[in-house]
């Protein structure tokens, strides 16, 4: 900070003397014309940045110095320019105007620092990656180039027909003016007429085919990054929000689509526009046009102001509709848990609460733009009532007619707009960029287990070696849940996992499904690494009925043949009737067809297990995993249940069990604990052995 002081006062000094030297010996020395004076003022200008841009680099300044540096040297010859060109009177910069001078830049300066800070200094490195991010939106739009070709064109032609109808107006305000002819008038409408409905037709056009591209590119993005989530493994979404995951899917990948199509054309027509009706205003009236100029920085700055605080304010209030929402959600979600709690007051209390937050955040949302657009307007108001003032001088000197002063105003509010449209656009499309570079991030995101595996056995036996494996989940790195476990599953025997709450059973099926991969160890299917392993194969062999099966809202016999593309009714009723859910199934109104509802909300618990079953046992696996899956069964579907499972004597089965039956019948009870194995043997064994096994008997099983 002191050393960035320190520079300043050096550049003041070295410009002062240079400004006096350079005001002597080059200025004042020619007896010159003050238009010549005005460009000498210019090349002296040049000079003093050139030598005080020397001596910043000198000094190593990588502070923005430099920013002050060029309005400090500009603003001068800017000034007397504007007043030369304006007034009339000549004024060139003299020790008072340095003074003023360095001042109004230096203020200038401080408050553009001050309002937009570069953080850390990494802006160029945010354009680049903005740059990057951009082409690689351009790249995806591809298959609608042709879209947007057509779009482009149209656009070109709606902003031609636009820019002439002020023109054509000024026209006939001054036909009406004179003792016109009919022809003249007739012809200035017609002119008139044409290129509005020529602006009307390729506007709309233009707009249609904007939409239509946008709309295929938001589709095309939407797919394929629900592909790319879909297939990340199970810890990313365990750390990852739900509500990050659903905002990239839904306001993201809008926002992506727009950064090109709608934020492009807006750019691209406001800026042809500008610059189109600019040189119609210079050929109108160039020292008019200077004027109105200078309302441009203010416009930019007061707009930019907004806009910063506006963007902030917007974010706050989708945050909280957000946190609304999710109050709204949960509650009736969990609306069975809220009636038996009779706590309905309290989940509209709190509901009501971020209600209010969202509505304070609106309303200050709200008051900064009404006073941006009171302050806008007074700018405004100010800068017509100087142009209107400036205006009739230059027509009581005879260098405009009243018509063209009248297109020249519809021309600059016009322009106002333009500019301020621009600017916001700029900010507009590094925000939808930023919403790509979030999306891209997830496109890119290779999942951290592999599925490149290839291997398919025609004869997989359904041998299983859990090898000394420790692994600790993804969100709690610093505890194990599996410390050196290890286990072997024999082909066509049922391996029962029984221990305490917490001790690693389920973690332990959780890799033999491929959800997680171990940090050490490894789990061997028939001698070879699961990861080697054809991914769809894998899952067709190993399948898994978890402790709280999850449908899908479909029907029955979807929900059974889930995943197997084309299934004959035929098998899915075999596979129901294993899992001893036809019975129920042929009494629903529709039978296999009835609709299951939301997550199976239609059927109850032990009938979503059946159905679970039944969508294992269909695909016939090599490895059958049975999650405490009898907790929710009646003993009679148990039995049969069990009586099916028995029917496969080539298939290797691990349950997890808390019912003594299902457990006795185990070929191998494993007792696990504590991420570890202490204990195994058939349960004959194990309570002869009068181990871990025979003193949790009690605790461990329901029925004894
Ligand atoms: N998704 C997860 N993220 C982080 N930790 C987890 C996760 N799932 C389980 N754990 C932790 O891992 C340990 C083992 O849990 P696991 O679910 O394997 O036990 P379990 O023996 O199956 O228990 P239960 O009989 O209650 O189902 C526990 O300490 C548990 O808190």
């Amino acid at each position: 900070m002191r050393r960035n002081i320190y520079l300043f006062l050096l550049s003041v000094c070295v410009d002062l003397v240079v400004f006096h030297v350079l005001e002597y010996w080059l200025l004042w020395n020619f007896d010159q014309n003050s238009q010549s004076k005005l460009l000498c003022q210019w090349v002296a200008s040049g000079v003093r940045w050139l030598i005080l841009n020397g001596v910043l680099n000198i000094a190593r300044d990588h502070s923005k110095l430099k920013h002050w540096l060029i309005s400090h040297c500009m603003l001068g010859p800017i000034f007397c320019t504007g007043r030369n060109v304006l007034l009339g009177n000549f004024l060139l910069e003299g020790s008072w105007l340095w003074c003023l001078n360095v001042l109004a830049s230096t203020s200038a300066w401080l408050l553009w620092e001050w309002l937009w800070p570069d953080k850390n200094g990494n802006s160029k490195d945010t354009t680049q990656t903005a740059r990057v991010l951009f082409k690689r939106v351009i790249r995806m739009y591809r298959p609608d180039y042709l879209l947007l070709l057509g779009a482009f064109i149209f656009l070109s032609l709606a902003v031609f027909c636009e820019m002439f109808i002020p023109f054509y107006t000024g026209q006939v305000i001054d036909i009406l003016k004179s003792h016109y002819q009919w022809n003249d008038f007739l012809t200035a409408i017609l002119f008139m007429g044409l290129f509005s409905l020529g602006g009307s037709i390729s506007s709309g056009c233009r707009g249609g085919l904007f939409m239509c591209a946008v709309n295929s590119f938001t589709c095309r993005v939407k797919l394929k990054l629900f592909g790319a989530l879909v297939s990340q493994d199970i810890a990313f979404f365990e750390t990852t929000k739900r509500g990050d995951l659903t905002s990239r899917l839904s306001t993201d990948t809008n926002l992506m689509a727009r950064a090109v199509a709608l934020n492009v054309n807006v750019l691209l027509r406001t800026f042809i526009k500008t610059l189109g009706m600019l040189s119609l205003m210079l050929s109108l009236s160039w020292k008019l046009t200077l004027l109105m100029l200078m309302e441009t920085p203010l416009t930019g700055l007061l707009q930019n102001i907004y806009d910063t605080f506006y963007q902030k304010l917007s974010k706050e209030v989708q945050d909280s509709i957000a946190r609304a929402n999710d109050a709204a959600e949960e509650a009736v979600s969990g609306i069975r848990t809220v009636r038996g709690f009779k706590t309905e007051k309290r989940e509209s209390w709190l509901y009501e609460n971020r209600l209010m937050d969202t509505h304070k955040l609106k309303t200050q949302r709200d008051t900064v733009r009404a006073v941006y657009l009171l302050v806008r307007r007074i700018v405004e108001l100010g800068m017509k009532v100087a142009m209107l003032y400036y205006g009739r001088l230059i027509i009581q000197s005879g260098q405009m007619s009243t018509g063209n002063l009248v297109s020249f105003i519809l021309y600059q509010s016009d322009l106002a707009d333009n500019i301020r449209t621009l600017i916001y656009i700029f900010g507009d499309m590094l925000n939808c960029v930023g919403a790509a570079g979030k999306v891209f991030e997830y496109l890119d995101r290779m999942p951290e287990i592999s599925t490149e595996g290839t291997m398919q056995s025609d004869f997989l036996k359904g041998h299983v070696q859990f090898q000394n494996l420790t692994f600790s989940y993804p969100t709690r790195h610093d505890q194990k849940a599996l410390k050196g476990f290890s286990l072997e599953l024999k082909p066509g025997q049922m391996t029962a996992l029984v221990g305490a709450s917490g001790g690693g059973k389920s973690t332990c099926v959780s890799l033999l499904e491929r959800f997680y991969q171990a940090q050490e160890g490894e789990i061997l299917l028939d001698g070879h690494p699961l990861q080697n392993y054809e991914h769809k194969y894998l899952h067709r062999k190993i399948a898994m009925v978890g402790q709280e099966p999850v449908l899908f809202s479909g029907s029955v016999k979807d929900n059974i043949a889930y995943g197997l593309g084309e299934c004959s009714l035929q098998r899915i009723q075999e596979a129901a009737r294993k899992a001893n859910a036809h019975g129920f199934i042929s009494q629903l109104e529709k039978q296999y067809d009835s609709d299951v509802g939301e997550r199976g909300g239609l059927l109850s618990g032990g009938q979503k297990q059946r159905i679970a079953i039944a969508r294992a046992l269909i695909r016939e696996p090599q490895v059958l995993i049975l999650d405490e899956v009898t907790s929710c069964l009646d003993t009679e579907s148990e039995q049969m249940v069990q009586e099916t499972l028995a029917s496969c004597p080539n298939q290797t089965l691990l349950v997890i069990a808390h019912r003594l039956k299902t457990i006795e019948k185990a070929n191998q009870i494993v007792v696990v604990d504590n991420g570890t194995v202490i204990e195994k043997g058939t349960h004959k064994e194990l309570m002869e052995k009068q181990g871990t096994y025979y003193r949790l008997k009690e605790r461990l099983f329901t029925e004894s």
